[in-house]
């Protein structure tokens, strides 16, 4: 039974990372996450399907959607596509005192109904609210394990002491505490914040002891060739590529900015020349 469940997570876990064992995903959860402002630079993104079109037909290797958008937009992600459904969530409407929990809003059988390659969940370590999303980690990721399905975590530093011993969730110390607690608690994937350089990202890398770790993108840059370069970073320092939002849906024309990263996270493209071989520049 076992050396079945590892095959199935094996091969799932193909289904996002190409030979190089890199991979780029686009995020798609910020309309529930962040509200659906986030889409305002360019409206038409507020439609999934219309953006998840484009960025499947640029390349992408992942799309990551919570279980209603996937319902509604699933079919759009090919099959030569992984899907990545999220099972926990919060809105940025609640009181603030109760930003620090991610709620379970689905379940391993919605995910694996709705065709999903891997499923995903959120725990912010060092929150108050850490006891509740380690046990919703854990009881996901049994259950999707004995399916055989590859589990996510995306892994966030984030709570009051935090701030008060480190002064901010990016600083390295903190990511890669975070990123080995994720490993350390059965993640096959990681997804986690920029610490700011490629040594200390390399040190998140290996706290991970060998599970991916891919960059949570973070807000959108001016300058695409800004984070064309941060990506680089990451795969230089180790990392196995990046789960993107705002940098895609917030640019008019995402298609050649993403041709663009694929050059960079899977041919390890300088960044200045991945942007003018899609005339970024
Ligand atoms: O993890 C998320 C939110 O993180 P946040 O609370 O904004 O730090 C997701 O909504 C996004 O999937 C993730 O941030 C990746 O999207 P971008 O940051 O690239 O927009």
């Amino acid at each position: 039974m076992d050396a079945y469940q590892n095959v199935g997570i094996k091969r799932r876990m193909r289904r996002f990372f190409r030979r190089d064992g890199r991979a780029l995903i686009f995020a798609m959860d910020h309309g529930f996450e962040h509200g659906p402002t986030d889409f305002e630079e360019h409206w038409e993104h507020v439609n999934p399907k219309v953006i998840i079109r484009k960025v499947v037909r640029a390349g992408i290797d992942g799309v990551m959607m919570l279980p209603g958008l996937a319902r509604i937009a699933g079919d759009e992600v090919k099959p030569n596509v992984g899907l990545m459904v999220k099972l926990t969530s919060k809105t940025n409407l609640r009181p603030k005192g109760d930003q620090l929990l991610q709620s379970q809003l689905g379940f391993v059988e919605d995910a694996v109904k709705l065709g999903a390659d891997a499923i995903a969940a959120t725990v912010y370590w060092g929150s108050p609210a850490e006891d509740v999303m380690m046990r919703q980690f854990a009881e996901i990721a049994s259950y999707a394990h004995d399916l055989g399905f590859p589990v996510v975590q995306f892994a966030y530093p984030r709570g009051p002491y935090i701030n008060e011993r480190y002064g901010k969730k990016e600083d390295y110390r903190v990511v890669m505490y975070g990123a080995r607690a994720a490993a350390e608690s059965g993640a096959d994937m990681i997804k986690t914040y920029w610490t700011g350089s490629r040594e200390t990202f390399a040190k998140v890398v290996d706290a991970a002891a060998g599970v991916p770790v891919l960059l949570s993108g973070g807000a959108k840059t001016d300058n695409p060739v800004d984070f064309l370069k941060l990506v680089w970073e990451v795969i230089e320092a180790g990392g196995a590529g990046a789960v993107v939002g705002r940098n895609i849906f917030q640019r008019e024309n995402p298609e050649p900015f993403i041709k663009a990263l694929i050059r960079v996270v899977h041919r390890n493209e300088d960044p200045e020349e991945a942007a003018k071989a899609e005339g970024l520049i």
